[in-house]
């Protein structure tokens, strides 16, 4: 076990590797409720024809002296997405056509977030219940630096392996939903009741060994 964990990378090497590619294409980090919140408000005001407002963020721009230059930049402005066929322009003119074959635009507006159930590292997700069937998922709402197309085709990868993987230890992704907000889209999966952190750090204390050697196995199927 040892050398085969030592041959590849480990899990937190693999982590560490995604985190990266997300940064160098364009992922927002960190939490954005605070956005999120100004993302509806601008909905409201753009419904109500208040117009868009210029958001800021801090970009790290170099090292001057051992010191981190800090610029702020504008990033977008928020406001209504221009739609195409049901889905965001920026999203349809950046990705192949198969990316959004056989997924059926949906709005956000079909689900009631129900609570935030966690959070990624460039992501919230929320439990929702979808309106129409009344199903609980998981809404996992990414939001992109820019509309630029890498940032853009970056996810597009995502949801193209998504789609294809079908396998009962993997999350099934059930559709994807447009947001209110600009350059952000919701992936919408099943719903898990718990997973592997929750498992682990159960009130009744440690796995025994059976239990461990069972999320092992099935990790590797
Ligand atoms: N399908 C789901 N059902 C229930 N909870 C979920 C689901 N997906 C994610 N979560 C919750 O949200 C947390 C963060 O999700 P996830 O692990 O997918 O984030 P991540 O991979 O770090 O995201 P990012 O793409 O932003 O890096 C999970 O630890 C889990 O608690």
């Amino acid at each position: 076990m040892g050398c085969v964990q030592g041959k590849k990378a480990s899990y937190s090497q693999q982590r560490a590797h995604i985190e990266k590619l997300k940064v160098e294409n364009s992922y927002v980090r960190g939490d954005f409720n605070k956005s999120s919140r100004g993302g509806a408000d601008q909905a409201k005001k753009a419904a109500n024809g208040g117009g868009e407002r210029k958001i800021s963020r801090e970009s790290e721009r170099g090292i001057s002296g051992g010191r981190r230059v800090l610029e702020r930049v504008p990033v977008k402005n928020i406001g209504a997405d221009e739609m195409v066929d049901g889905w965001p322009k920026w999203l349809v003119e950046n990705v192949r056509r198969d990316v959004l074959a056989g997924l059926v635009p949906k709005s956000a507006d079909s689900y009631e977030k129900l609570a935030k159930v966690g959070r990624g590292t460039y992501s919230n997700v929320y439990k929702a219940r979808d309106k129409s069937s009344g199903k609980i998922v998981a809404l996992k709402k990414v939001r992109f630096d820019t509309s630029k197309p890498e940032s853009v085709r970056f996810m597009a990868r995502e949801i193209i392996m998504l789609k294809k993987l079908d396998h009962p230890n993997i999350i099934k992704l059930e559709g994807v939903a447009t947001s209110r907000m600009q350059f952000s889209l919701y992936l919408v999966f099943d719903f898990m009741q718990s997973d592997l952190t929750k498992v682990i750090s159960r009130p009744q204390g440690r796995l025994t060994e059976p239990q461990v050697e069972f999320f092992y196995l099935n990790m590797k199927l």
